[in-house]
């Protein structure tokens, strides 16, 4: 990465702490960052978050070897359009950060560089480049979207190593589908619960002082930022509409059950709902469960883990992250070891269980 020009466009919560990541590993590049906010690209430079800001995103665009467009969904796809129509580096790579993929990978069919996609799956209701934090990515996971098969895949990894994630590769149409489930429709619906509360609130003024842990847990994410949000469910109408009516259906059977007074069903709804929600990992900070974690359970002595990433190692399986569960004495702990595809994951269950007697689990 030595000497390449990066350049971020949008600093805002991802685009600024993207460009953090990258000049703490690769303090050799040069980040340059391009925001339609004057006082977002003073801030930037001022605080150090780019070396530089280029007088138009059409220089930036000429100076640049990776370009990363992290501006909401539609802003991305305008400047993608944009980039086809300029003279740039022949080695050109593009990327983005957007929470939805199937639209961005069709148009990037259309054009004269390579482009990636990628996503990451951490963020916050908080937007703008204050909000920037180097640790944000730490251990969530980046989807990788290369409907193109561009063989740069490692190149794009290996700019973000700053960011401690992990990676998973999906097609747009599986990126989208698994978005809509975990993201969009979760965000729907706490704005929704905002929504009606507040009708509630207009006939119950004191009501809004009272809301407590549960209310305020599940409409967190009520307070991101509505164009990046109006972004995402536009560009998602198909898969959101789809859920949006088994959510119905769910809820009408919740009524269902009240009208009927059907105790032991809202119990088992109640108790399937806090066995699944149990189960999600554990200190992980992206919402995209473990795709391709192995657990493994090791006795409490010294040598474990060198023992376990040694037998991987002679088999030849790459790990891409490895994490200390549990550890108390005498107890039996817990390693959580990533691998980047389930081939990698079978073959390393079928390789510690096969030299050892530890327990191990695909979650
Ligand atoms: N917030 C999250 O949790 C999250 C997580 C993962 C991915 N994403 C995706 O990453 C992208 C950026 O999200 P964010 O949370 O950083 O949003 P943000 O609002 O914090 O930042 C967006 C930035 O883009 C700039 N911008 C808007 N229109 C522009 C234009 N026409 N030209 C140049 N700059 C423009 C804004 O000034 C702002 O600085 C979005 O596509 C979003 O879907 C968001
Ligand atoms: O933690 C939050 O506030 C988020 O909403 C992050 C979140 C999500 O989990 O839905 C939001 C949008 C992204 O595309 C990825 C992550």
């Amino acid at each position: 990465m030595t000497g390449k020009t990066i350049m971020i466009v949008g600093l805002g919560l991802i685009g600024a702490s993207l460009a953090k990541c990258i000049k703490i590993d690769h303090p050799d590049t040069q980040v340059i960052g391009w925001d339609y906010s004057d006082s977002t690209k003073r801030i930037a430079k001022k605080i150090g978050i780019v070396d530089e800001i280029p007088h138009s995103f059409e220089e930036g665009a000429k100076m640049s070897d990776v370009i990363i467009l992290a501006t909401p969904v539609s802003i991305s796809i305008d400047y993608l359009n944009q980039l086809s129509s300029l003279s740039l580096k022949e080695n050109l790579l593009v990327s983005d950060t957007g929470s939805t993929k199937k639209d961005i990978m069709q148009q990037a069919k259309e054009m004269p560089f390579d482009f990636i996609g990628a996503h990451p799956m951490a963020g916050s209701h908080k937007s703008g480049v204050t909000a920037a934090d180097e640790n944000l990515f730490e251990n969530a996971y980046f989807i990788i979207t290369n409907d193109r098969h561009i063989n740069r895949v490692e190149e794009l990894t290996q700019l973000y190593s700053g960011t401690h994630a992990k990676y998973v590769e999906l097609t747009s149409d599986e990126h989208d589908e698994v978005t809509a489930m975990l993201s969009h429709l979760p965000h729907i619906i706490a704005s929704g619960l905002v929504n009606q509360a507040d009708a509630f609130n207009q006939e119950h003024p004191r009501a809004k002082q009272l809301a407590a842990g549960g209310f305020r847990d599940i409409t967190r994410i009520a307070s991101s930022d509505p164009k990046m949000w109006t972004d995402i469910l536009m560009s998602n109408r198909t898969t959101l509409v789809q859920e949006l009516d088994d959510w119905q259906k769910q809820m009408s059977q919740v009524k269902q059950w009240l009208l009927s007074k059907d105790s032991d069903a809202i119990y088992d709804f109640f108790e399937r709902a806090k066995e699944t929600r149990d189960q999600l990992p554990i200190h992980q900070k992206g919402s995209i469960p473990a795709f391709y974690d192995l657990f493994v359970d090791v006795p409490d002595k010294p040598g474990i883990i060198a023992e376990v990433t040694g037998l991987l190692g002679e088999a030849n399986i790459s790990i891409i992250n490895l994490k200390i569960l549990e550890t108390r004495e005498d107890i039996i702990g817990v390693l959580q070891v990533s691998f980047k595809n389930d081939h990698d994951l079978l073959q390393a269950k079928e390789c510690i269980e096969s030299h050892t007697d530890y327990v191990c689990r695909i979650q």
